[in-house]
């Protein structure tokens, strides 16, 4: 089923319904997007997504991400909105504006690809992103991640849905050969534009592409590959299922946004669940953009057996009242300890805000503008949440976490507003105390405006 046994055949309309039936959760006449660089694979994509919106119902809207990295990508992006006008269907160009870096192109353009097509959805209202990877590249993903020592997650390789914010990502073709791609787009007389960069030995997939063309036979098989995919991908979904039933037993989220994990079912359960537990509890703190690797999950693991935490993704993960915490890293970004009195911060509405233990580089009471200090303290009751404007007040529980994981006593936290006393949004100031008035941390901003 990993395979595609109508090689060289043209996909139909049937066969693409199937795939997109079985991707499940659209509503009546969904409107989709369908990511188009203007290759095979994404105007057959097209095609086929028109004929099925023909017959049940829905709207669509092409988006073509112009990286601008080469000079006739525009003219390019332009003959995309072209052939899509013909086909009558509705098309946007996305340019990628701002600094390329020199090396990491690819991902980076692909990052940029990403957020730019995620965001003309959200503008649109739309909540289905079609993107036309296929057969063959899910099997260069397998080798990719084979190569590179994936576990069962990364041989499942791309996966047919995937949540991206408010918009779910969906690959309705990954069951079909860009053979077949192509011969669907030949069959009603369309063309469609080659990638160079497709060919160019200098990127990953290119040169695993080349590998697997140059090797073939039986072992690099791209339908194999793609069952590899999907068999994994079951497995995943098993693994996934189970850890969820060891997380609803152990887990128990603090509405001040930290997890504390039940030791005893954690050490009961197989070592695979038990790490897919604790990264799935890094992951809903906040944890790690990526991925982690399992043998660092696995040091973090053993060393909470003998008691001892760590720290991973930006997260503080120990043993604290009988119980594993897993917290956002109370880490400082900035080399600026110190708050002047009345200085104040520029904020641009999604602070970030992290702490950090500053014994050894002191701000004294004074510094931090007493009054302030003592116009909150006299409010607030220790280890209240002021009364602040939604972005602040979403801050502070992270502080009070990040003191209590360094078990360190915080009694009070001191901040001050512009003069005016509106809670303006984009200034304040802030500054948590040791109980022996002695700062216990320096707060500071991982953005321009630092405390
Ligand atoms: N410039 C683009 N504009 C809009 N959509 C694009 C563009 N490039 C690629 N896509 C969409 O992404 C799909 C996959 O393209 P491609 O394989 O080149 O990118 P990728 O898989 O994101 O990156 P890589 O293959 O390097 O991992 C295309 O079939 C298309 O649907």
């Amino acid at each position: 089923m990993g395979g595609d046994p109508g090689d060289g055949r043209p996909v139909s309309r049937e066969e693409f319904a199937r795939a997109l039936a079985a991707l499940g959760g659209f509503e009546p006449a969904p409107a989709i997007a369908i990511g188009v660089s203007g290759g095979g694979d994404s105007v057959a994509l097209v095609l086929l997504l028109r004929h099925w919106v023909a017959e049940w119902g829905g709207s669509l809207l092409a988006l073509t991400v112009d990286h601008g990295l080469r000079p006739e990508s525009a003219d390019e992006a332009a003959a995309v909105g072209q052939a899509m006008a013909r086909l009558g269907v509705s098309h946007r160009i996305l340019r990628w504006d701002g600094a390329k870096p020199s090396s990491g192109i690819q991902a980076a353009a692909r990052a940029a690809r990403h957020r730019l097509l995620g965001a003309a959805c959200a503008e649109a209202g739309i909540l289905h992103l079609a993107l036309a990877h296929h057969r063959d590249d899910q099997a260069e993903t397998v080798l990719l991640r084979l190569a590179r020592g994936s576990g069962i997650d990364g041989l499942a390789g791309m996966a047919p849905v995937r949540a991206d914010g408010a918009v779910r990502v969906i690959r309705p073709l990954l069951r079909f050969s860009h053979d077949r791609l192509l011969a669907t787009c030949r069959a009603e007389g369309v063309d469609w534009i080659e990638d160079p960069s497709n060919r160019n030995p200098r990127f990953a997939r290119a040169r695993l592409r080349a590998a697997r063309e140059s090797l073939g036979g039986e072992g690099l098989d791209a339908g194999r590959l793609s069952e590899v995919a999907r068999r994994a991908g079951r497995a995943r979904a098993a693994l996934e299922q189970v850890t969820a039933a060891l997380l609803a037993e152990a887990a128990t989220v603090h509405p001040e946004g930290w997890i504390a994990l039940a030791p005893a079912p954690l050490r009961a359960a197989p070592p695979e669940i038990a790490l897919r537990a604790l990264g799935a509890a890094l992951a809903a703190v906040g944890g790690p953009a990526h991925p982690v690797r399992d043998e660092a999950l696995e040091r973090l693991l053993d060393g909470l057996a003998e008691g001892q935490g760590g720290t991973l993704g930006g997260c503080v993960v120990r043993m604290r009242r009988g119980a594993v915490m897993v917290a956002r890293e109370p880490v400082a970004v900035t080399e600026r300890p110190t708050v002047a009195p009345g200085e104040a911060i520029r904020w641009d509405g999604r602070f970030d805000l992290r702490v950090s233990s500053s014994h050894r580089r002191p701000v004294t009471v004074a510094a931090l503008g007493a009054d302030g200090w003592r116009e909150w303290a006299g409010r607030q009751a220790p280890k209240g949440v002021p009364d602040l404007p939604v972005p602040v007040r979403e801050t502070l529980p992270s502080l009070w976490t990040g003191a209590d994981l360094l078990g360190v006593p915080m009694i009070g936290m001191c901040y001050g507003f512009d003069a005016d006393g509106q809670h303006p949004v984009d200034r304040a100031r802030f500054c948590p105390l040791s109980s022996l008035g002695r700062p216990a941390f320096t707060v500071v901003s991982d953005r321009d405006g630092i405390i």
